[in-house]
């Protein structure tokens, strides 16, 4: 079975949340406007307080927007669902279930018989390299090999869409530039839609062929890039001349200084609002 080839429309969409510190609400999002389509590996990068939780929290179906619509083909996003995937930072796997229970959990819970979970969740772990390891513990996985885990899990119910916010930032750097390549790989072979946050430029840069920069106060996307770095790897498999390219380092500078900026601004500024 394959995902349906789908296309992700945010149209229009604001999101304020109520504020503690200040009574009145706090706009996180303001007219967000984004398409994704099938293929499309989707990296948003922003200051902090910019709106990319929220971003992906509105993607996942956990918050519905303030005003504005989300449509998933031709359904509108109303609540989490088996057509989204989501890979969290850490503390998203079930320690009691070994590596195959973990995996297998989203097609249990829909009752799917265990010879047809175990062989569809069996295939997603040899795509993430953990085919020799379905018995063991979380605990005893590295932090590289639990993401892995988490990005098998994500993928077992075939979900058109893949969320992930920050998923490579409590590995260190050598482990997260293996998941990176690891998540190049499963993109190329599932051609889903990825949705990616990470506060890495570098990260941003490799991954994406769509960066979107978003600024914060409010939080809206201030800028979009089409990039190739990612099929330029899938090519050459030589990550470091990528990133040590030139027009990768100037790419790099240009997006430091929009975030710089942005974070000194944001530093010198109240949250908006309303
Ligand atoms: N549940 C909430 N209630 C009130 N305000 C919130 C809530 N969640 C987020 N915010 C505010 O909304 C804005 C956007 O937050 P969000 O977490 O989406 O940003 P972010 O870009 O993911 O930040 P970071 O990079 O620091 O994780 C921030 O000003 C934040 O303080």
């Amino acid at each position: 079975m394959t995902a349906p080839m789908e296309a992700l429309h945010v149209t229009g969409v604001n999101v304020t949340y109520p504020s503690l510190q200040h009574g009145g609400s706090v706009v996180a999002l303001k007219d967000v406007n984004l398409q994704i389509n099938s293929g499309d590996f989707v990296v948003a990068l922003g200051a902090s307080g910019c709106g990319k939780t929220t971003l992906l929290n509105l993607l996942a179906g956990f918050l519905s927007p303030t005003q504005g619509e989300l449509l998933l083909g031709n359904k509108p996003i109303v609540g989490p669902g088996s057509d989204r995937g989501v890979v969290f930072q850490k503390h998203a796997l079930l320690p009691w279930l070994n590596v195959m229970e973990n995996t297998e959990f989203g097609l249990k819970l829909q009752g799917v018989p265990k010879n047809q979970r175990r062989a569809t969740a069996a295939k997603n772990l040899e795509l993430v390299g953990l085919q020799d390891f379905h018995q063991h513990m979380i605990y005893q996985l590295s932090g590289g090999m639990q993401q892995r885990v988490g990005i098998a899990r994500a993928l077992t119910c075939n979900p058109a869409m893949l969320l992930m916010d920050e998923p490579m930032a409590a590995l260190d750097a050598l482990t997260r530039e293996t998941i990176q390549e690891l998540l190049l790989d499963v993109w190329r072979h599932t051609n889903k839609m990825f949705f990616f946050i990470t506060h890495s430029v570098e990260e941003a840069l490799f991954l994406g062929s769509r960066l979107v920069v978003m600024s914060p106060r409010p939080g809206r996307i201030t800028h979009t890039y089409e990039l190739d770095f990612n099929k330029r790897f899938l090519e050459s498999r030589d990550a470091r001349a990528i990133k040590s390219s030139k027009d990768f380092i100037a790419m790099r500078e240009i997006i430091l200084s929009i975030i710089y900026g942005d974070e000194r601004a944001a530093e010198q500024s109240e949250p908006i609002h309303v």
